[in-house]
């Protein structure tokens, strides 16, 4: 079972502390990591993507550390960040093999694995459409099938459904609770249904502190939460509690 460890994590740029002393142990299963803009959500997942530098605390996934281990430690993650820019004129198969080649994955191996990405994200039948075809959802799948073309255990995605369509969310909240059942992800998003519909856990951030960890019941303090059970629940946690 892979294993996350957050420790004692604190972040500033320059004068302005974005995370503060935050704790978090996350495992096989999706974790989502709720809270208002701001929070400090796309700044814990930069550091634990090791996109940004660790300035205090410890990091680590299954004991590698981003700094010792750096080669090891990223084999390890797949992220997609809340933007993310793709090259128009490929076809998605090309993306994710030219993908897999920079992530050192062995020629042999790419083929397998880039069917295998785009199988878990439904995009199979699109494996020789350009990018440019994709519509919002698709694209947003493929940014997951990038992240994952490695076979990574542990997926960082950034807030994955803002701005798609109702129908293009529930097809990536399937996604992300299928890749949940043998990987670690962690999610960030500012909405509740998000957290009903594909978390078994969820840690709520608010101005760079956790304020609550642990499952969706708790937290609901209810057996089987609604989104709106949840969005009650959180909006006591949050300074903000700004759901749009
Ligand atoms: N590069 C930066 N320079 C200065 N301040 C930053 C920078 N990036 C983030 N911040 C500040 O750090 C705090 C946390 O930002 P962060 O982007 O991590 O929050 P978030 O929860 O991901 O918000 P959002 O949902 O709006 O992306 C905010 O106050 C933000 O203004």
């Amino acid at each position: 079972m892979t294993a996350v460890r957050i420790e004692a994590v604190s972040h500033s740029y320059g004068s302005r502390n974005a995370l503060a002393r935050v704790n978090l142990e996350l495992s096989t299963g999706v974790t989502a990591l709720l809270g208002p803009n701001g929070a400090g959500k796309s700044t814990l997942l930069g550091l634990l993507s090791s996109a940004l530098r660790l300035q205090r605390g410890t990091i680590e996934i299954d004991e590698l550390s981003p700094d010792r281990d750096a080669r090891r430690y990223r084999e390890s993650i797949g992220f997609l960040p809340q933007q993310f820019s793709v090259p128009n004129h490929l076809t998605c198969a090309e993306f994710l093999t030219l993908t897999a080649w920079w992530r050192r994955v062995g020629r042999r191996r790419r083929p397998e694995l880039v069917r295998e990405a785009l199988e878990a994200v439904a995009l199979q039948d699109r494996a020789s459409a350009k990018i440019r075809s994709l519509s919002g959802g698709m694209l947003r799948r493929l940014g997951i099938a990038q992240a994952m073309v490695n076979s990574p255990r542990v997926l960082l995605l950034d807030e994955p459904t803002v701005g798609l369509d109702p129908r293009q969310r529930a097809g990536l909240r399937e996604v992300i609770t299928e890749l949940g059942r043998t990987r670690t992800v962690l999610v960030s998003t500012h909405l509740t249904e998000d957290v009903a519909a594909v978390a078994d856990r969820v840690a709520v951030l608010d101005e760079g502190h956790v304020t609550f960890d642990g499952t969706l019941a708790d937290l609901a303090k209810t057996p089987a939460p609604t989104a709106t059970d949840l969005d009650r629940a959180y909006e006591d946690l949050v300074t903000d509690g700004d759901l749009t």
